[in-house]
């Protein structure tokens, strides 16, 4: 074997290098700069024997040189700038061939000699003989697998076409070559260090050969394995598990913790035992045993659900998951808090549970005792309930006895019709058991559907209570109740409720925008709940209440949270809600038992598609005379309860109480008054208040009669100035203004003035106040007819003259003041009419007159809606004259009260010319004879 000097350069633990690789690494100054001489002294680049460390530096034992090294080039030695002042040269090194120290006593090297480059002797092996044919295939095939894994495994393309290209090189190199390639792979993978070692450490060819295939069967299966395991563990461990896993860690641990603790504390320093660890009962157990109670009662509430129901099968599923999941995770809350709420939907059939001891009252939800719907006075009863709650409303009242009615006869016709089946159910189940000649089990059909439930002869026959068969609904039309604020419409919902002994629950939709909101958050949103329906159903805790839903007409409009009208057409549609979906609860709910009522201000914004299912209820808005009624009848009283006073201690009189209604409220309902009549109520309890002290601390001063009677005088000091008073004396009688007669956004009916001024100008007509597109064409349309008609009027002088150029341009600015309110539609044709003509002529057209009518070209007055209300509006503004379409009689005559008709007159009109005579009075314009020729043949 050839021996030679050559100056050992210590690679740290873990550097290797093997033969045919190469690396740079850093070094201190003493061997950089003894490096450096040696590059120096030698022609061509120094050889140097790069011996590995076999063991760390953190063991407490000297530095251990490995027997074999690798002789290697010096390639570059290089000084960086700004590199680590210890070692400041970085030195590349190729490995050339192996080395074997020799004559070292020992192999511990002190680490100032690992700063040091010593010469030393070293021994080359002999020239490697050509290895085995079968070592080199053997080597080749375990190579190929390893570098196959290894490209599957890597990420970076560029590393893929590495081990690929490798790959290739290996098929077309030698035998001879093999034991190099195997210095080269193993140089380069990432394998493990003693490995390495094990290599750099076996010269023989045919024995490297067999080590590097071992190594490389090692490495290609280990790597195998554990991609096969971290696919599994991803697979299978989903994130729950994964936390379950730990968290039984934490509980397994934590277990042990309590019994160290309890070993080393159960006796205090002093000898007594520790209290902590006592074994007494603590607050804390109290939580868990109220969790325990939680947790069964859940149980017990699945176990209520009817057997085989689609609630039922998710109750389970969702409770199994329930149980494996580990308490206080997040998923556990989750499911638990749905849990909650399924179990809280009244189902139908569910095994009503028994009511617990200390019911809490104020959560659950106030039952009506249930009337007998078989009772003839049914009906009798019903009446007097809704006459019980509101006052007049004969037409409405009619109406909902005969809706009463109608869902009555349905719902004695579907509990027939339930009995029947269950009637018929039980004789089955009762013939299967005569008959079934197995012992065992039986299946017997539960109810008509394809569900079978398992049935034990031995046991006695299913009681007939427990075979559930499910009521029909009840598919009564759906009532929508429109009108202005505090007409009644809710309290009215409430007495349908109340008069079919059903729980009332409000669901208000005024200003719900998402969809979500009506059929709840699906449960992978965070903070998901279900929607208003299934919560008044929980509130209602049954499955047949009346739900009113309040402002349908101020639903939101489509848009990207979804479209909550179509939701409420679910809910509404009688062929579609007995199964409807809520994103949360996740299982078709029944609600084909529900009554539901609407209510809504006006038809304008609600769809056409949830109009079509409702029947419209129109409630408009009250006279004085009924308000007054109702003031006294429902309203005092209420308020005088509310606010805990006696009938005795608060009188109102008549003109106080007109008054209040008149003066200090002016609206179609009557919540503005209720509130009024409540702040007197008020004044007046404060006032009994201190009366009541003074008699107690005997004062004098007590003896003075506390008064109870509300005068009118009394009004300005308990409600302030009053907002309506003399308003009707502010409305001055003045060229170009004309009253005209409109219901406003909330259903309220009222007057407003029609404003018109001329300005110099070119004859432009100027039309302002958020008017829409149709009132603005009407402007131009009544311009239009009176620039026609303005010689016939007297207005101009010759027919082809224009009456906003002759005599003087002008230009006219018509005005529709609550300029913020957007006005549209046809009815201000006849008024915009009279203003121009009044603007025109300079006649003016008493206070004392409202009017309303769309026109044609042609002068006719067509029909208009919302007669009732504009009439009952200019009742409340003190009109006394009313000038109304032909066509619109009938509307006066079926819906206007007697007592308004007879404090009003009613002036039917089929012309223009005719609405202008009874507007500015017989006579007042000077109309040309021929006109009045060409009106008759028109
Ligand atoms: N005809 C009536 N008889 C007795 N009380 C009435 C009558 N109409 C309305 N009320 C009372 O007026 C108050 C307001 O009525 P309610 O809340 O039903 O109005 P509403 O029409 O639903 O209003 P909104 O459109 O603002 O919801 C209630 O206290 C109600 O009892």
């Amino acid at each position: 074997m050839a021996t030679s000097k050559l100056p050992i350069l210590a690679l740290p633990h873990p550097l290797i290098l093997l033969p045919a690789s190469r690396f740079t690494m850093p070094v201190s100054k003493e061997i950089g700069e003894t490096l450096l001489t040696l590059i120096e002294e030698s022609d061509a680049l120094p050889i140097v024997a790069a011996i590995p460390i076999t063991n760390p530096p953190s063991e407490p034992v000297l530095p251990v040189l490995s027997e074999w090294g690798t002789a290697a080039r010096v390639l570059r030695l290089v000084k960086p700038p700004a590199r680590n002042p210890r070692q400041p040269y970085l030195v590349s090194l190729h490995g050339l061939t192996r080395v074997r120290l020799i004559n070292l006593s020992t192999k511990k090297v002190n680490l100032e000699d690992l700063q040091q480059v010593h010469m030393r002797d070293v021994e080359y092996p002999p020239t490697e003989q050509v290895p085995s044919r079968e070592a080199a295939q053997k080597f080749k095939q375990s190579a190929l697998r390893l570098l196959d894994r290894l490209a599957k495994d890597s990420l970076q393309q560029s590393r893929k076409d590495g081990y690929n290209k490798i790959a290739n090189m290996l098929d077309d190199i030698t035998d001879a070559r093999t034991p190099w390639m195997a210095d080269v792979l193993i140089g380069s993978v990432n394998g493990e260090y003693n490995d390495k070692l094990a290599i750099l450490g076996t010269p023989d060819s045919e024995a490297r050969l067999q080590l590097a295939t071992e190594i490389f069967i090692k490495q290609a299966s280990i790597s195998e394995v554990s991609k096969k395991i971290a696919t599994a563990v991803d697979e299978s461990l989903s994130k729950q598990q994964k936390e379950f896993f730990l968290r039984q860690q934490l509980a397994a641990i934590q277990r042990e913790l309590n019994v160290l603790q309890r070993s080393s504390g159960s006796l205090s320093s002093n000898g007594t035992p520790n209290d902590a660890s006592s074994g007494g009962s603590s607050e804390l157990d109290d939580d868990e045993q109220a969790e325990a109670d939680d947790m069964a009662e859940l149980r017990r509430k699945i176990e209520a659900m009817e057997a085989g129901s689609e609630e039922r099968k998710m109750g389970v599923r969702e409770w199994r998951r329930l149980k494996r999941i580990p308490a206080g995770s997040v998923e556990n809350g989750v499911i638990r808090s749905y849990l909650e709420w399924l179990t809280s939907v009244p189902w139908p059939n569910s095994t009503p549970l028994p009511l617990p001891s200390t019911a809490d009252s104020s959560g659950s939800p106030q039952l009506t005792q249930l009337p007998d719907l078989k009772d003839r006075s049914f009906l009798t009863t019903a009446r007097a309930q809704l006459d019980a709650d509101h006052f007049g409303l004969e037409k409405i009242k009619k109406r909902l006895i005969e809706y009463l009615a109608v869902v009555r006869l349905k719902e004695l016709n579907a509990e027939k019709e339930a009995a029947e089946e269950r009637q018929r159910i039980e004789a089955e189940a009762k013939a299967k058991v005569d008959t079934a000649a197995k012992p065992g089990l039986v299946e017997q059909p539960a109810k008509p559907s394809k569900e079978v439930v398992l049935y034990d002869k031995s046991q006695a026959p299913l009681p007939a209570k427990s075979i559930h068969v499910r009521k029909k609904g009840v598919k009564g039309p759906i009532l929508l109740f429109v009108g202005p604020p505090g007409t009644g419409k809710t309290s009215l919902g409430q007495s349908i409720a109340k008069a079919l002994g059903r729980p009332f629950q409000r669901i208000s939709l005024g200003g719900v925008r998402d969809e979500a909101e009506i059929r709840g958050h699906r449960r992978t949103y965070v903070a998901s709940g279900p929607g208003l329906i299934v919560q008044a159903l929980r509130k209602a805790g049954r499955s047949d209440p009346v739900l009113l839903l309040d402002e349908i007409d101020k639903i939101g409009q489509s848009n990207f949270h979804g479209d909550p009208g179509a939701a409420l057409l679910e809910v509404l549609d009688p062929e579609q809600n007995h199964a409807f979906n809520d994103h949360y609860i996740n299982v078709p709910i029944d609600l084909s038992q529900v009554l539901f009522i609407c209510t809504a201000n006006s038809l304008e914004t609600i769809s056409a598609p949830l109009l079509d299912r409702c029947e419209i209820i129109q409630l408009s808005g009250y006279t004085y005379d009924e308000k007054m009624h109702i003031a006294r009848r429902f309203l005092l009283p209420k308020q005088l309860t509310a606010n805990g006073l006696e009938p005795s201690h608060v009188t109102i009189t008549e003109p106080a109480l007109l008054r209040v209604a008149t003066r200090y409220t002016q609206e179609a309902g009557v919540r503005s008054l209720e509130r009024s009549i409540g702040a007197v109520v008020r004044y007046k309890a404060v006032e009994w208040a201190e009366h009541l002290d003074l008699v107690k601390q005997g004062d004098p001063a007590a003896r003075k009669e506390c008064l109870s009677v509300v005068e009118e005088h009394e009004l300005e000091k308990i409600l302030g100035i009053a907002r309506w008073d003399g308003e009707e004396r502010e409305r001055e009688e003045r060229r170009g203004v004309v009253y005209g007669l409109v219901v406003m956004g909330q259903g309220e009916g009222g007057i407003l003035p029609v404003e018109t001024i001329a300005l110099p100008g070119t004859g432009k007509l100027k039309l302002t106040g958020s008017l829409g597109d149709v009132i603005k064409e009407s402007g131009e349309l009544a311009l239009s007819w009176v620039k026609m008609y303005a010689y016939d009027l007297c207005i101009t002088n010759s027919r082809s003259d224009d009456a906003l150029k002759v005599p003087e341009p002008i230009d006219i600015h018509l005005h529709l003041p609550a300029g913020a309110q957007k006005k549209d539609g046809p009815s201000a044709g006849v008024t915009m009419v009279c203003a121009f003509v009044s603007l025109l002529t300079g006649a003016c057209v008493p206070t004392n007159v409202a009017m309303t009518g769309e026109i044609t070209l042609r002068g006719r007055v067509t029909p208009v809606g919302g007669i009732k209300e504009k009439v009952l509006g200019a009742h409340r503004a003190q009109v006394t004259k009313v000038i109304l379409p032909w066509a619109n009689r009938k509307d006066v005559e079926h819906d206007v009260a007697p007592e308004i008709r007879n404090e009003m007159e009613f002036v039917f009109v089929r012309t223009v010319r005719e609405a202008l005579e009874a507007a500015f009075g017989k006579g007042v314009l000077g109309w040309r004879r021929d006109a009045l020729l060409l009106e008759s043949r028109l």
